[in-house]
């Protein structure tokens, strides 16, 4: 279907349903990934993965490869970087997770026994790149993470997940970490809380995790990220822990130590999508049988006024008048404001309503006067 320009209806229902659960506890609780952006040395990795094991983590993540901007930048530690991780599954009972963005990684974290991968943004937009690695995990039991691309594009999201979902993956999460923008925002990615939305309504059954660090690019804004995925019902969270933040070598800004990250996560507050109490249900659905005629009517009303925004639009053809009246519009508009204020509505969603309304009138009225009749 087509929402906001976001057109769904490619999807593979047969692929959607493979999707097992990404833990056990799902829809109970929240899924916690945490641990460096990048394994740096052998002291770093281990002291970050026991201070998280004691913060009772689900998932120790550490980046062995990074895929950076500029060839100058440390662009990781490489395979020795999984001998480090393959400490932290003995030494603390940890699971582990990295990124891979080729055939040779994906083969080096299967002879390592890496629990989880997960597939990066930068690789996500080149379907070449994620079916090189899904030909690659052809037939292993490790679990899959996929990160949306870059750039604000649901299918190619949606095509990423297809691919590793049909090479036999069973166990296969989505991560949102944002999307890049020209725009200058308080955000490092834009979270464009829409498309994960229309994902997790295409997939229902898909775990999905924010990457609150990624979104926000800097410390102070993790934990509002991170509560309103929570809200949202994502099914976890990924965040970057370093023991010495400001020393990290890279993504220094948005890492916190293992302490900062323990108080945040103990302050998170899980909200499961739907609660077993029966007479609370009962209120709820009195509630939305309520919401369900207000939207109707609603609908109603909207199609009275076209009908009417119709018989201005016959009238303008018949004597030959624009269809824009910039004066009248105004007119509405400033109308409308003050009574939104009045209530207490947000100014910002009623225009952007009016806009939308005045936008379908002038549609209308231009068919009308195309008609030949
Ligand atoms: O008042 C008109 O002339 C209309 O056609 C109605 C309407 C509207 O939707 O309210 C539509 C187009 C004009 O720009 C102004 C207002």
């Amino acid at each position: 279907m087509l929402y906001n320009n976001i057109d769904t209806k490619h999807s593979d229902l047969a692929v959607a349903q493979q999707f097992k659960p990404f833990f056990k506890e799902k829809n109970k609780r929240a899924f916690w990934i945490a641990g460096p952006c990048s394994a740096e040395t052998e002291e770093q990795v281990l002291s970050t993965a026991r201070s998280l094991a004691s913060a009772n983590i689900d998932l120790f993540r550490a980046g062995i490869w990074k895929p950076r901007t500029r060839p100058n930048s440390f662009e990781g530690i490489g395979t020795q970087g999984l001998e480090w991780l393959n400490k932290v599954q003995t030494e603390t009972g940890l699971k582990v997770c990295t990124e891979v963005a080729n055939t040779a990684h994906v083969e080096a974290c299967l002879k390592h026994g890496i629990d989880v991968v997960w597939i990066g943004a930068r690789t996500t937009v080149s379907p070449f790149a994620v079916q090189e690695i899904a030909d690659a995990l052809q037939g292993s039991e490790v679990k899959v993470l996929i990160k949306n691309p870059i750039n604000p594009d649901l299918k190619l999201w949606v095509g990423a997940i297809e691919r590793v979902a049909k090479s036999g993956i069973e166990h296969i999460g989505a991560i949102h970490r944002g999307f890049s923008s020209f725009e200058i925002n308080k955000y490092r990615n834009q979270p464009r809380w829409q498309i994960a939305i229309e994902l997790k309504r295409e997939f229902p059954d898909l775990t999905i995790i924010c990457d609150s660090s990624h979104i926000s690019g800097n410390r102070v804004l993790l934990e509002e990220v991170s509560q309103k995925a929570l809200d949202l019902n994502y099914d976890g969270i990924m965040m970057e822990v370093h023991p010495n933040p400001d020393k990290a070598w890279s993504d220094a800004e948005q890492q916190v130590t293992p302490e900062v990250f323990a108080k945040l996560k103990e302050r998170l507050i899980y909200r499961p999508a739907e609660i077993d109490d029966a007479a609370f249900n009962e209120s709820l659905d009195n509630l939305r049988l309520q919401i369900d005629e207000i939207d109707d009517e609603i609908i109603a009303l909207i199609n009275s006024r076209m009908q009417i925004v119709d018989d201005i639009g016959a009238y303008k053809k018949r004597n030959n008048m624009s269809i824009l009246q910039t004066k009248r519009w105004s007119e509405i508009l400033d109308r409308c404001m003050t009574k939104a204020t009045e209530l207490g509505l947000s100014t910002e969603f009623i225009s952007k309503m009016l806009e939308t309304i005045h936008q379908e009138s002038i549609n209308r009225q231009h068919s009308i006067l195309k008609r030949k009749d």
